[in-house]
């Protein structure tokens, strides 16, 4: 099977690529990633991932492997939520998310002698939080480093009345689109092996 490079740091991101058996090696794209002035949530993350893949397969140069950038973000009344940078701004967008509805955007592209984006939506409902609770999820360690402060794939979960959409998407890579993606590009996984 052909490899592809992941532009990406996140241990998730890598996780569910192994999910669906695809080979990859790993590098760290560093982009800006501050939103720009009224730039829609679609428009934001579609860049973001963008820009990720980009980034990386400019340093690889002439590398032939397609590289794959992907970029998640909580969007709540229309504010985009990136990852918290404190106690308070965890506790704060927890807050924001209590006993309501949200929608959680997930992009991934794959740049390689052509360019293409697929971006999941995603909507999920919290249940109401105490302020105990969010004070005892910031001390748990896990709202760190993820959009909006919480993770799906955790402890976050309890939180969770219902999802509507991608759970591989919440958690940082929507498998369906990323496959997608990998057969438009003529790359194969194990799981399509049967296609002609
Ligand atoms: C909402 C949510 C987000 N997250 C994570 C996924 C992403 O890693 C992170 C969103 O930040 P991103 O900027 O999308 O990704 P990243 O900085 O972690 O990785 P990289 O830019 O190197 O690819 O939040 C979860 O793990 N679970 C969740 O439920």
């Amino acid at each position: 099977m052909e490899k592809i490079i992941l532009a990406s740091a996140s241990p998730r991101r890598q996780e569910l690529l192994h999910q669906i058996g695809v080979q990859f090696d790993q590098q760290v794209a560093e982009i800006d990633e501050t939103p720009r002035e009224n730039e829609p949530p679609e428009a934001y993350v579609t860049r973001l991932a963008v820009e990720k893949a980009r980034a990386v397969k400019a340093r690889l140069g002439d590398d032939e492997a397609p590289v794959l950038g992907a970029d998640t973000a909580v969007v709540v009344d229309e504010e985009i939520l990136g990852k918290p940078r404190d106690e308070a701004h965890a506790a704060a967008m927890l807050r924001q998310l209590s006993g309501r509805e949200h929608r959680v955007l997930s992009a991934v592209a794959l740049v390689g002698r052509h360019e293409a984006c697929r971006v999941s939506e995603s909507r999920v409902w919290f249940r109401t939080l105490s302020e105990d609770e969010i004070a005892a999820y910031w001390r748990s360690g896990e709202p760190a480093g993820k959009a909006g402060g919480y993770a799906v794939q955790g402890m976050g979960a309890i939180f969770i009345e219902q999802l509507q959409g991608s759970h591989s998407g919440v958690m940082g890579l929507p498998v369906f689109e990323t496959a997608q993606l990998l057969q438009e590009f003529g790359i194969r996984l194990p799981g399509n092996r049967y296609d002609s």
